[in-house]
């Protein structure tokens, strides 16, 4: 696992960013040989957006042959659904770059067969061989995608029932209204995100710290799902101060020397 320990949220929207950039590029892709990126939603990646608009915008990236995943979506509200993740990315990200619309892919959390609607994204994810980067955030109770605490580490994409707090985080976005939130969503699995050539989780906050912890000093636990990525062989932990305050110290230098090392031998 590498942690890069940074101060602020803008600064992990910068780097997040650049990272994702870096990456494209070197893969140079083309269009029989396109990049897949997988896709989170929430607070926590906005920066991220706004950076990787910003970087399109000064040419120094195309997505045009790029191909997205996202992560999950919520069931039972309308996909155009102010609070839908298809509106969410739209309206953050797909409506300001040159993504082409037919390699966006999204679940239809009104599917009327769930697990046929699941099944066919693990398909769609298989037809191009692996997700080359997964960006995620991750929730206060650690969870990654909607993989709430106890979701089998091994987990494909689901359907999964939101637990209360999940529910009451969320309810920040339908006007602080618990009621609103739906209490179903589709996800991808732990083990879907474990099959990603590379997985970046951006971590910012306070309210995260706890979460981090487990992710890096605790054990691979289902009940902090994020826990996992200590199994995947290119785990990248993106994190602002506020989010190191459970870390030890120790663990904290630690990475830092790492990541001085990593500079000096750019
Ligand atoms: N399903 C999403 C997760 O993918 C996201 O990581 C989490 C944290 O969101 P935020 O970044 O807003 O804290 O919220 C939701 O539960």
């Amino acid at each position: 696992m590498r942690l890069i320990p940074l101060q602020t949220a803008h600064e992990v929207g910068l780097w997040s960013a650049r990272h994702i950039v870096d990456t494209i590029n070197k893969f140079a892709p083309t269009e029989d040989r396109p990049f897949v990126l997988g896709l989170p939603t929430g607070g926590t990646p906005l920066n991220t957006y706004k950076q990787l608009i910003n970087l399109h915008k000064q040419g120094e990236v195309s997505f045009k042959h790029v191909v997205t995943f996202n992560m999950d979506e919520y069931c039972g509200i309308p996909a155009d659904h102010p609070e839908s993740y298809r509106s969410f990315m739209y309206n953050n990200f797909f409506n300001h770059i040159d993504i082409q619309e037919e390699n966006i892919n999204l679940l239809n959390g009104n599917a009327e067969d769930h697990f046929a609607e699941c099944q066919r994204y693990e398909d769609k994810i298989k037809s191009y061989g692996k997700i080359n980067l997964f960006m995620g955030g991750v929730g206060n109770d650690g969870h990654i995608a909607f993989n709430e605490p106890a979701s089998s580490l091994s987990s494909r994409t689901r359907i999964k029932t939101l637990t209360e707090d999940t529910r009451i985080a969320n309810s920040r976005f339908f006007d602080n209204d618990i009621n609103q939130v739906p209490k179903h969503a589709l996800t991808i699995g732990v083990g879907t995100l474990l099959d990603a050539e590379e997985v970046m989780i951006l971590i910012t906050g306070h309210n995260k710290a706890l979460a981090l912890q487990a992710a890096v000093e605790g054990s691979v636990n289902h009940l902090w799902t994020v826990s996992a990525l200590q199994l995947h062989p290119k785990a990248l932990m993106v994190c602002d101060d506020p989010s190191t305050a459970e870390l030890k110290v120790k663990t904290v230098k630690y990475f830092q020397e790492l990541e001085a090392e990593n500079i000096k031998n750019l």
